[in-house]
Order: C-alpha cells, then sequence, then structure tokens
C-alpha cells in the first residue's frame, strides 16, 4: 500500500483517487473548498462534479495542501495545466515522493510541457516526474468502465513505481519513456477535439471527423517528430488512443465545447456556462506557438486558434481549410 496524494478535486483528481483507492492505496484528497471535503469525508459524495457517485469510504479530503501530501509516496497534481505553477509554488511537497501529473496542456506564455514546469517549479530531477495519460474520460473511470492508460517518465523505473501503485482491476496503465510525445500526444488532441466538436456542431457527419481525426494525428506526429518525440508513441494509448477516443466522446469537454462554437455560441459564453476546464482553448495559441518556433505546419491548430481567439466563424474555418493547396498524404515536410 502506497500513501497518494490527489491534489485537486476535479472530475479526473476525483476520479483517479477513486481507481487508486481501489488499486489498494491509502489516498487523500486536496480540494479548495471545505464544503467538498466535507461531503467527501461524511458523505463519500463530490458534489461538484459526481453527486451521485459513492466514493470509497477510505479515500479523506483536506482543504490543506501540506496535510494531504504529508508522508505521501506519491503527489499526483490534477489541476488545470494554466494554474499548475502558481498552485506548485505555493506548495512544499515531501522528500522523497514521485510526482505524477494528469494535466493535458501546454503552459501559455512559456510553451512548457507540465513535466516542464514541474521540473521548474520544484528542481525535482526527471528520474522524480512521471505523467499519466490516455484514453480516460473521467465518468468512464468513476463508474469503474474497463480503460487502459499510459505512465510516462524518462525513468522507466519511476513509470514501473507508478504503473504499480495505480494498476486496479479495471484501470490497466502501461509504462513508456517517451514524456515528450505522451505529454503532446494529451495536450494537441484537445485542440484536434475542439475542431471535431466544430465540424459536428456545424451538422456535418463521420467522413469530416474521421478526417479532422486523421490529418489531427498527422499535425500531432509531426509536432511531435519536430520537438524530438519517439513518433511509435503516436500510434499508441497517448496518441490515437486519445484523440480517438476525445474526439468521439459526447463526454469530451473540448469536444463539446466546440461543438457548442459549431452551433454559433462565443467562447466567453461557453466558458462561461461550465466550471469544467476544456484545455484545448488555451493550450491551442502555445501549441501554435511552438508549431511555428519549429517550423512545422499545423493547419488544424492554426484554424482552431483564429476561432478562439479572433472569433472567426467555424464555417469559415472549414472553407480555409478545404481550400488549402492540394499536396500528397505523406508529404509531411
Ligand atoms: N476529466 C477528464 O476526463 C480528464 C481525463 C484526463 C486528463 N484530464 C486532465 O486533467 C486536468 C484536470 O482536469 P479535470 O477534468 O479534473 O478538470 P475539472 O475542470 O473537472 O477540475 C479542475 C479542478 O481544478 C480546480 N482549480 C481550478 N482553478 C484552480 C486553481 N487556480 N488552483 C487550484 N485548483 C484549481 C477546480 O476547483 C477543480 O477542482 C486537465 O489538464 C485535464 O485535461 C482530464
Ligand atoms: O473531457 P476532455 O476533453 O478534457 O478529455 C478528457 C480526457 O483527456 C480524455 O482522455
Amino acid at each position: 500500500m502506497s500513501g497518494v496524494a490527489v491534489m485537486g478535486s476535479g472530475s479526473w483528481g476525483t476520479a483517479f483517487a477513486l481507481t487508486l483507492c481501489d488499486a489498494g492505496n491509502d489516498v487523500r484528497l486536496w480540494a479548495r473548498r471545505i464544503e467538498v471535503c466535507r461531503a467527501v469525508n461524511t458523505e463519500h459524495r463530490n458534489p461538484d462534479y459526481f453527486p451521485d457517485l459513492e466514493l470509497p469510504p477510505t479515500l479523506t479530503a483536506t482543504d490543506d495542501p501540506q496535510r494531504a501530501m504529508a508522508e505521501a509516496d506519491l503527489v499526483v497534481l490534477a489541476v488545470p495545466s494554466q494554474t499548475l505553477r502558481q498552485n506548485l509554488t505555493g506548495w512544499r511537497l515531501p522528500e522523497t515522493a514521485v510526482v505524477l501529473s494528469l494535466a493535458k496542456g501546454i503552459e501559455l506564455g512559456t510553451g512548457r510541457r507540465m513535466s516542464e514546469v514541474v521540473a521548474e517549479v520544484t528542481g525535482l530531477p526527471d528520474e522524480r516526474i512521471a505523467v499519466l495519460t490516455g484514453p480516460n474520460l473521467s465518468h468512464e473511470i468513476a463508474e469503474r468502465q474497463p480503460a487502459a492508460s499510459v505512465i510516462a517518465s524518462t525513468a522507466h523505473e519511476t513509470a514501473a513505481l507508478v504503473q504499480k501503485i495505480c494498476h486496479s482491476p479495471t484501470f490497466r496503465p502501461y509504462t513508456n519513456t517517451d514524456v515528450i510525445g505522451c505529454e503532446l500526444g494529451g495536450a494537441t488532441k484537445n485542440v484536434i477535439a475542439l475542431a471535431v466538436g466544430m465540424a459536428v456542431g456545424l451538422g456535418f457527419g463521420d467522413n469530416a471527423t474521421a478526417s479532422v481525426i486523421t490529418r489531427g494525428l498527422a499535425e500531432i506526429s509531426r509536432l511531435g517528430r519536430a520537438l524530438g518525440a519517439d513518433p511509435h508513441t503516436f500510434s499508441g494509448l497517448a496518441g490515437m488512443g486519445d484523440l480517438v477516443a476525445t474526439c468521439s466522446s459526447p463526454l469530451s469537454r473540448n469536444r463539446s465545447f466546440g461543438e457548442e462554437l459549431g452551433r454559433g455560441r462565443s467562447v466567453a459564453e461557453i466558458a462561461g456556462s461550465t466550471r469544467q476546464v476544456a484545455e484545448g482553448v488555451k493550450s491551442c495559441t502555445a501549441i501554435r506557438a511552438l508549431g511555428s518556433a519549429h517550423g512545422v505546419e499545423l493547419p488544424i491548430v492554426e484554424a482552431v486558434v483564429r476561432v478562439i481567439e479572433n472569433g472567426e466563424p467555424p464555417g469559415e474555418m472549414v472553407a480555409h481549410l478545404l481550400a488549402r493547396a492540394a499536396r500528397p498524404e505523406r508529404d509531411e515536410t
């Protein structure tokens, strides 16, 4: 049994905490709001994200980050990408714990992946840092539906340790040492899911969505190769697996956000109507910047940025993508 702190009690933090309990660990959840802590500790519920789900009675919650992390062997970071730096800056991590990032985003302004933010803020060596990614829609995980996942760390031993800690009867993690590819896959698929959602919202069918998913995978792979990722990662769970799950599922916040855009609502309207984070809305700009800095063409990401940042109508985005110069499918220059 390991002591695990899950820092963040949103959808994924809560669902993953449940998985960690199922895997036999002693799990403490950090929530910002005391009411959430009380509900977890006394009613075994998270009223904000899973009001109808009974959480394991062994799961406890606190609003004190240091209490949550006290003597933890593993600290799981389950806050949004754009707040991770600020959160980490205010926390004192346990001496020897491994840190596992769940966030799927790229930091605005710096272009850093989440493991890079963790290393920069905490000074931890790479072998104490891991990331978790793959096709893991939190509601399905919370219902204990079967799923596979990827734990990536540059140190295989670290990935294997975390794999062992979170392997439950319904959750099957694989290891990978390609942290760059795993994080880029997780962050960029959110932007492609926004584009797929827009296509759905505009009323287009499966040909359109399959085309965006497939060309989206080409973009993710192109960017990954330029940034030093292993191309094989993108045909695995962190690449195609997560892309397909996110782009196909009405449970995905990114796809749903895109769908609303396709129906004509504005970014501000949609963002104002949900407490849930759709990471692609912020990360798209950072990912476009990474592409530009490395000379990588990312037409779908670029098109999403124009809709999100400039308010371009999604219909124009489609026309623009279709009017691009014809090219061979495998011309990846
Ligand atoms: N939900 C999923 O299915 C899922 C699956 C895999 C990965 N992820 C990733 O996990 C990360 C967290 O997502 P989520 O689904 O739990 O999001 P969420 O929107 O459900 O919850 C976010 C949590 O962060 C908290 N939060 C917001 N601003 C904060 C701040 N400034 N400081 C501290 N906490 C803050 C919220 O109160 C909430 O508890 C994201 O990067 C997401 O892409 C989500
Ligand atoms: O709901 P989304 O769009 O943030 O996607 C959730 C997960 O990343 C799917 O693996």
